[in-house]
């Protein structure tokens, strides 16, 4: 399997370059060349699988060029053994037809556990077979960073480097991060805002020469084998409620697009979906660019759903890669002059757009009353980006004969803001939590100065192997 870069410009690599390379040199984030398709007769033999069988099926023709059968059977049963729920990804019926996808019984209580566990053991067999040293670096607005920590912690061959916005991630989410102590573990608080972190981290593999002949990676879901993971449960959730004959449809609670890009792929590859629904908080460029033709940033504001504080979704380059038929230097034009003006697509690109995706934006307070309405009328507790997928699967148009399946993507214990805002008490933290408020911290607070953090992370990467 070939991948190629969104800007065109890059050479087309394999998996295993691509684990490791993150964004494309060109700038660009990498998309298989081709995609596996299933017929429904193989879709439907694969009722009955684990999880991890079916993660097997999925996964494998994404990198069997690279990595041996046996050796991909056991990480991926190693990383959903470490899950705390037998299904690993259970659905919970919340009404008629309607269900949230509960990705939240990994490690770190959200959807990224899913592949950021898999993604960890990728890259160390990876990098031991090369004996490679890696320095990652990585941006997150809450849940990225604590799932990245946990994956990589005990490898010996990554230091990994997470900027968070400066007091705009919840407590829950920044203990689960600084307070791992291990010594390739680094915490860097930026003053500034996701998009800051996330710009910076992006710039940094333009140019990786402060990390003096070491090689930058990355975690985030510009990393090809993160979207690969998440492709997986899209096809669980299905089978589980009757798929492939029942075509389903799917809201996504959407910051950075990967996790529904990951549904569209999965409707690609030969999933029967019938709607695709983008939630997004105040935070709403998604929205405005599907619904309305709008492709301009606004201010990025705090909200109670802080993981969505989003604004340049680094995935919509993906879409926006197939919607113009895959034509890289338009895509160039198209994410350069995004960075400094409002952007539009041709009329016809737009409908594409519109056939494929529905989209609805809540506010904290609507996200409340639907935390505090769903348990009322069911005793579930939402967190506060599931609410928001929930209420815009309501919203949107659906098919009432369609099972809607509402993605939960994080658990409410690590919001209680949100949840208290709601009036309704915050649950206790799980066994393998509990103390963390008590325990050690350990985090940089650095100025919003590229050249700060470069030098920071030059001064800290700790080992080479
Ligand atoms: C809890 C939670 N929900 C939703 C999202 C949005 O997912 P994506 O960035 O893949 O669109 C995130 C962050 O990515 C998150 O942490
Ligand atoms: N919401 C994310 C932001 C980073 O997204 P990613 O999927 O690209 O890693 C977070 O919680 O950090």
């Amino acid at each position: 399997m070939k991948y190629i870069s969104t800007r065109g410009q890059a050479p087309a690599l394999n998996f295993e370059e691509v684990l490791l390379a993150g964004l494309a040199s060109d700038g660009g984030l990498y998309v298989p060349e081709n995609l596996p398709t299933f017929s429904q007769e193989e879709i439907a033999s694969w009722a009955g699988l684990s999880y991890a069988e079916l993660a097997f099926k999925i996964i494998s023709p994404f990198v069997n060029d690279c990595i041996d059968d046996a050796d991909l059977k056991q990480m991926i049963d190693e990383t959903y053994e470490g899950f705390n729920h037998s299904a690993v990804a259970p659905l919970k019926e919340l009404g008629t037809n309607e269900w949230v996808l509960e990705l939240f019984h990994g490690p770190t209580l959200a959807f990224k556990d899913f592949a950021l566990q898999l993604l960890g053991r990728l890259m160390d067999h990876v990098l031991v077979k090369r004996n490679e040293h890696l320095v990652i670096m990585g941006a997150t607005s809450g849940d990225t960073g604590s799932a990245a920590i946990e994956g990589c912690r005990h490898s010996k061959h990554v230091d990994i480097f997470i900027l968070h916005p400066h007091n705009r991630v919840s407590e829950v989410q920044r203990r689960q991060m600084t307070t791992i102590l291990d010594e390739n573990v680094h915490n860097i608080s930026l003053e500034g805002n996701f998009d800051d972190c996330q710009e910076m981290v992006k710039a940094s593999f333009a140019d990786q020469s402060f990390l003096k002949g070491m090689k930058l990676g990355a975690v985030n879901s510009i990393n090809w084998a993160r979207i690969m993971a998440q492709i997986v449960y899209y096809f669980s959730a299905s089978l589980a409620v009757g798929g492939p004959h029942r075509p389903v449809a799917f809201s996504v609670p959407t910051g950075n697009f990967g996790d529904i890009f990951a549904g569209y792929l999965a409707k690609k590859m030969g999933l029967p979906i019938t709607q695709l629904v983008v939630a997004t908080n105040h935070n709403d460029i998604l929205h405005r660019a599907i619904s309305n033709n709008d492709m301009s940033k606004s201010e990025l504001v705090h909200t109670l759903s802080p993981s969505m504080d989003i604004m340049v979704s680094s995935n919509f380059e993906r879409m926006l890669f197939d919607i113009y038929d895959r034509d890289g230097a338009a895509i160039d034009d198209l994410m350069k002059r995004f960075k400094t003006e409002s952007v539009q697509l041709d009329a016809s690109r737009w409908d594409k757009m519109r056939e494929l995706f529905d989209s609805c934006a809540v506010d904290d307070e609507t996200t409340c009353q639907t935390i505090a309405a769903v348990h009322a009328e069911t005793g579930y507790l939402l967190d506060p980006h599931t609410a928001i997928g929930v209420k815009a699967g309501r919203e949107c148009n659906r098919d009432a004969a369609v099972p809607m399946i509402v993605l939960a993507t994080a658990h409410p214990v690590k919001f209680p803001d949100a949840v208290l805002k709601a009036n309704l008490e915050s649950p206790d933290l799980p066994a393998h939590m509990q103390g963390l408020f008590e325990r050690e911290e350990k985090l940089t607070v650095l100025d919003n100065d590229i050249s700060v953090v470069q030098r920071f992370i030059a001064e800290h990467v700790h080992s080479e192997s």
